[in-house]
């Protein structure tokens, strides 16, 4: 079974509070919150207000934060004093990863790490004991809609086998381009967490789309 977390881009803003319940009351685990700076990528989504208000009115949810910007140190007490259950912010990123590592967890958060298309996941080796999550991208971050890159599999198994070699405890996130197609490759790959957008709330019955992935 794969833990689901519906990327909320791809959810309607003028409904954001029923389509978050709707994906949480068809068994989605955690909610895919991507945060976009227009620098860091070439795009602006929503920040700290947003989430603030979410999580007033969904306190339990499990708030899977992706920070797609330049600098997470600077943001991480208001996202997650918003309400974020686990900050997980970009290796390539301008701040220092260990200190930011550190301000994650002395302010009481869970921390994760992504990685772009480009980035190998040795890259991460300094930093996996201490991480609760890797997010392996399979596209450019950005935008929702965009296709799988089968690049992410192999990153998937290197990282699992790592994990193993360790006994580290991180858990191995997919995103981006993740459907019904592509999932079982992520699953068969050691994914355990699919993020999916557009494959969910794109989807004729979000709600089975979610039961669907859920079930790989
Ligand atoms: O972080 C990102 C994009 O940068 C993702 O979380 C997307 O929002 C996923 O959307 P789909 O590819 O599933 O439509
Ligand atoms: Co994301």
């Amino acid at each position: 079974m794969a833990i689901v977390s519906p990327s909320i881009l791809s959810a309607d803003f003028g409904k954001l509070g029923a389509d978050c319940r709707m994906v949480l009351d068809a068994g989605a685990q955690m909610l895919h919150y991507d945060v976009m700076d227009g620098h860091f990528v070439p795009n602006i989504s929503f920040g700290v207000p947003v989430l603030k208000s979410l999580h007033k009115n969904l306190p339990d949810a499990f708030y899977d934060v992706h920070l797609m910007i330049s600098h997470p140190l600077q943001y991480a007490e208001a996202f997650i004093k918003a309400g974020a259950t686990l900050y997980n912010f970009h290796l390539e990123c301008e701040d220092d990863i260990q200190a930011t590592i550190d301000a994650v967890r002395a302010l009481g958060c869970k921390v994760g790490l992504t990685i772009k298309p480009g980035t190998e996941p040795q890259a991460l080796a300094p930093y996996l004991d201490q991480l609760d999550l890797v997010l392996v991208m399979s596209v450019e971050p950005g935008f929702g809609g965009q296709k799988f890159m089968p690049s992410a599999l192999d990153k998937l198994r290197w990282l699992k086998a790592e994990r193993e070699a360790r006994g580290a405890h991180y858990l191995l996130e997919v995103d981006g381009g993740v459907d019904n197609a592509t999932a079982p490759q992520c699953v068969e790959a050691g994914a355990d967490i699919l993020v999916a957008g557009s494959a969910v709330f794109g989807a004729a019955d979000p709600a089975a789309a979610v039961q669907h992935l859920a079930s790989l």
